[in-house]
């Protein structure tokens, strides 16, 4: 059975990064890991309630703003999406209670093999993708459950479930009106993307990440260098950073408007705009100080859609 790195950390004095967790998979993946070699940079910034309740100006310049950012970024930040900062911090803090429960309690969610990525296990738990196939461990412990289009509720711990849902509902609603609009700026009709991504019934995936204080954060990865799968993926965070993403050749990490949605295109939202909206590589880095958690809700088309 695994441990998770929480526990591992919790369980010993640890002062030097385990040899496991240390050896990256590609040495690139830990290039400029250190806050003073990587720029900060600050996303484009999407005001969601003029897309439902503005003008049609208004409309237009958020189609617009949305254009720019999928271009040149992959990446943004929404703000005024309706997400209650109370539902944000229940969340926040059932996730966090999750990785609190016992050894035992967590280890029902174990998955021990290689995982087929096409295989959806409904709840997950682990603290990396691939125990099997990998030769590197990330300093990531990790709770993914699969919440659409059938919520699978997560008994433990009290309430995770009712909260989850409603995020999940809430952030659905979100993910369909942003991408309403990048496909009317991308000139798609509508009706064309609902038809053939199925977005009824479309894939909805969350992952809360918790990445411990690592002693020797230049030596680890949260999550090395990759692109998301599907069409948007959402994410918000407990206000500690860590996201870098991959901008004109270069790490950059991003500054998160507090209460804001980070939102990126995924490698289906790529494949839909023919290539216009790059899937951008990201990756998670750690630090010695604070734990991060980072709430994830990648949204995609019903796993047997093929787009084309
Ligand atoms: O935790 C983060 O900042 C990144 C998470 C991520 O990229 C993912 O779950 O796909
Ligand atoms: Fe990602």
């Amino acid at each position: 059975m695994g441990i998770m790195i929480k526990d591992l950390i919790e369980s010993t004095d640890l002062i030097c990064v385990p040899s496991k967790h240390a050896l990256p998979a590609k040495a690139e993946d830990l290039t400029v890991l250190t806050e003073e070699e990587v720029e900060q940079v600050t996303l484009p910034v999407i005001n969601f309630s003029l897309l439902t309740s503005g003008s049609a100006d208004d409309r237009s310049k958020i189609i617009q703003d949305l254009r720019n950012a999928c271009l040149h970024w992959g990446f943004f930040m929404v703000v005024n999406h309706g997400v209650p900062e109370s539902l944000k911090e229940e969340l926040i803090n059932s996730c966090m209670n999750f990785f609190d429960l016992s050894k035992e309690e967590k280890s029902v969610y174990e998955v021990e093999n290689a995982i087929d990525p096409c295989i959806l296990d409904p709840i997950i738990c682990g603290t990396n993708f691939n125990p099997a196939s990998e030769s590197v461990s990330f300093w990531r412990d990790y709770l993914r459950v699969l919440v659409h289009p059938v919520f699978h509720s997560p008994p433990k711990p009290e309430g995770l479930s009712e909260v989850l849902s409603e995020y999940s509902q809430k952030s659905r609603d979100i993910t369909k009106e942003l991408l309403k609009a990048i496909m009317e700026g991308l000139e798609l009709e509508e009706s064309d993307i609902e038809k053939s991504l199925e977005l009824k019934t479309g894939v909805q995936m969350f992952s809360a990440n918790l990445y411990p204080p690592c002693p020797q954060p230049e030596l680890a990865i949260g999550l090395p260098p990759h692109a998301d799968h599907g069409l948007l993926t959402l994410l918000m965070q407990n206000d500690v950073g860590g996201l870098q993403i991959m901008n004109k050749g270069k790490w950059v990490a991003v500054n998160a408007i507090p209460n804001s949605i980070m939102v990126n295109t995924g490698d289906h939202m790529e494949i839909l705009s023919n290539g216009k909206y790059k899937s951008v590589l990201h990756r998670a880095v750690v630090n010695n100080k604070e734990t991060r958690l980072s709430l994830v809700m990648t949204n995609g088309p019903p796993t047997r859609t093929s787009v084309s």
